[in-house]
C-alpha cells in the first residue's frame, strides 16, 4: 500500500460528504472531523461546490487527507486536483478515469463489486478498492467471497454502513477502512451540529479499533 492508502487504513473510517454550503460549512466540518480523530474527507461532486469545499478544507488543514467523491469524468479529476484533492473516488469502475488518474499520479479508489470490476482493477495494479454500494451488494459476505479469487485487494466498503454494523466490517483484515455518511448527514451539517459529528467520529474510531484488536 502507498502512503495515502496506509493513512486511510490507519484512520479506519472515511466520511462521505455532500456540502451544499461550502463557504459556511467546509472548515468547521473539517475541524469537527479532525477533533473526532478522523482527519479524512471524501467530498462528493454530487454538490456543485465540491471543489470549493475541497480547497477550503485543504487550505485550512493541510495535514488532513481531503479527496473527491462521486467523480464521473476526467474533467472532474482535474477540477478536484486543482482544488488540492489527494485522492479520487468513483462510484463505479471506469477504466478511462483509472487510467487518467494513474497518468496524472493521483490516488484512485474505484467503486467495485463484481469479479469483472475486480479483474479490471487487477490489470491496473490497484491495491485498495471502494466496495460500493456495500450493504446493497451483499455486504461483508460478498466481500469475503470476492477475496477468494482476488486476495490481493483491500476494500473500503461504503453504502449502508452505520455505527451498528461498522464492527462487522472493520474486524475483517480485507477491510482497509469503512466509508459512510452517517457521521456527516445533511441534518448534522445543515444544523451545524459539529459536536455531534465529532462524537460520532470518536465512536467510529473506537469501534474500528476494538474490532481490529478483538
Ligand atoms: O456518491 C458517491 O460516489 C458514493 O459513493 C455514494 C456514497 O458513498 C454513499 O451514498 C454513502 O452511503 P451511505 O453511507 O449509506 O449514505
Amino acid at each position: 500500500m502507498n502512503e495515502i492508502e496506509k493513512k486511510v487504513q490507519s484512520i479506519g473510517v472515511v466520511p462521505v460528504i455532500k456540502l451544499n454550503n461550502p463557504d459556511r460549512d467546509a472548515v468547521p466540518l473539517a475541524k469537527a472531523l479532525i477533533d473526532g480523530g478522523v482527519p479524512v474527507a471524501e467530498v462528493t461532486f454530487r454538490a456543485a461546490g465540491a471543489a470549493k469545499a475541497i480547497k477550503a478544507m485543504h487550505d485550512a488543514y493541510p495535514e488532513m487527507l481531503v479527496g473527491a467523491g462521486t467523480v464521473l469524468t476526467t474533467d472532474q479529476v482535474d477540477e478536484a486536483m486543482a482544488a488540492g484533492a489527494q485522492f479520487i473516488v468513483t462510484p463505479g469502475m471506469d477504466p478511462e478515469i483509472v487510467a487518467y488518474c494513474k497518468k496524472v499520479g493521483v490516488q484512485i479508489f474505484p467503486g467495485c463489486t463484481t469479479p469483472t470490476d475486480y479483474h479490471t482493477a487487477y490489470k491496473f495494479g490497484l491495491e485498495v478498492l471502494k466496495f460500493f454500494p456495500a450493504e446493497q451488494s451483499g455486504g461483508i459476505a460478498k466481500i469475503k467471497a470476492m477475496s477468494a479469487p482476488f486476495p490481493m485487494f483491500k476494500v473500503m466498503p461504503t453504502g449502508g454502513i452505520s455505527l451498528k454494523n461498522l464492527a462487522d466490517y472493520a474486524k475483517n483484515p480485507v477491510i482497509a477502512a469503512c466509508g459512510g455518511s452517517y457521521m456527516v448527514t445533511a441534518d448534522l451539517i445543515e444544523g451545524g451540529k459539529w459536536d455531534e459529528i465529532t462524537d460520532l467520529c470518536k465512536k467510529s474510531v473506537e469501534i474500528v479499533k476494538e474490532a481490529r484488536n478483538g
